[in-house]
């Protein structure tokens, strides 16, 4: 019997995820009459090691992978879970996403103080967001809101709405979700008030691309709905090239048109300080191309501008 040895971050969010990967993995091998054994073994990356500091200000990209990749280079994982989020689009050469399972809801939510809705929200109000996609597009909903940062793991960051005096806090509904902390949700934000981040509510799981048993129970996971939005959503991300200092969201769904049917690919971009916002959507059925497509779209209309600003 093979032991697949699953790398994880330490956080609760990260475990949480592996875990829940594990017991699919598991019923789906059993299923087929595979046995195969799970072991999860704890890394600690570089971003875990600065939840004090505004990860825009730390920047770099797979700030929360690299550790992994390693550790899966050296054998000393056989795969690992990641936010899609938080995974760069090149990997390292002989690894690859080994799997991309079905997408729980992409939104963002607040969690308020008396559970009151974005609307509700006094004047003024405190929010939480170190994510300038989230404070951008928050802030030109309700002009108003005094929005700060806030960093930690979900967890932390809960508890911080209380002791250092938030009205309200941003988060995905998925890390929430896979907690089993929705019914801490006060409200769900719609897409057109705010735009996730690219692959929001995904996950990849990372593997040697030469480990074919690895890469054939992985298979079994795979979603192909999810894959072929997220690709879209990504192409975006890597055409405008932009990393955690410009807010940039995306997010594409499959659509029946009268043309037949199609990806459906919305993204935003927007200066820092969100004083310029571009949001533009194509269809499009080739989802690499889309994601392209629609990075020149935005950048005729001024992300071109905006990124070179934020470039310096
Ligand atoms: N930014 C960190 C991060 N990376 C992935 C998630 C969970 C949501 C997901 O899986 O997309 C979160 C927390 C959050 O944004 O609230």
């Amino acid at each position: 019997m093979r032991t697949i040895v699953v790398g994880s971050r330490q956080s609760a969010l990260a475990l949480t995820q592996t875990n829940q990967v594990i017991d699919h993995l598991q019923n789906l091998c059993t299923a087929r009459g595979l046995s195969v054994n799970f072991e999860v073994k704890k890394i600690v990356t570089k971003g875990d090691q600065i939840l004090d500091v505004t990860l825009s200000k730390v920047g770099g990209k797979g700030l929360f992978v690299k550790e992994i990749e390693q550790a899966l280079l050296d054998r000393h994982i056989d795969m690992a879970v990641h936010s899609m989020k938080d995974m760069p689009w090149e990997l390292p050469e002989g690894l690859i996403n080994g799997a991309i399972p079905k997408r729980v809801d992409p939104r963002d939510c607040i969690i308020s103080k008396g559970n009151l809705k974005l609307n509700e929200l006094p004047q003024g109000a405190k929010v939480g967001t170190s994510s300038l996609r989230r404070a951008s597009q928050l802030q030109q909903y309700r002009p108003d809101l005094n929005i700060e940062p806030i960093r930690g793991n979900i967890d932390s960051r809960i508890k911080k709405l209380d002791t250092e005096g938030f009205d309200a806090i941003v988060l995905a509904a998925a890390g929430l979700y896979r907690m089993g902390w929705e019914d801490k949700i006060s409200e769900y934000l719609t897409v057109e008030v705010c735009l996730p981040a690219v692959g929001q509510g995904s996950l990849g799981i990372e593997c040697r691309g030469d480990d074919m048993p690895m890469l054939e129970i992985l298979s079994m996971l795979n979603d192909p709905y999810t894959e072929l939005t997220v690709k879209a959503e990504r192409a975006f991300l890597r055409e405008l090239n932009g990393g955690c200092q410009v807010p940039i969201g995306a997010y594409a769904v499959l659509v029946d048109g009268e043309e037949g049917h199609g990806i459906q690919l919305t993204g935003y971009v927007a200066t820092p300080d969100g004083s310029e916002q571009i949001k533009e959507t194509l269809t499009g059925t080739d989802p690499v191309a889309l994601g392209k497509e629609l990075a020149e779209r935005c950048k005729v209309k001024g992300a071109d501008r905006i990124l070179s600003q934020v470039r310096g």
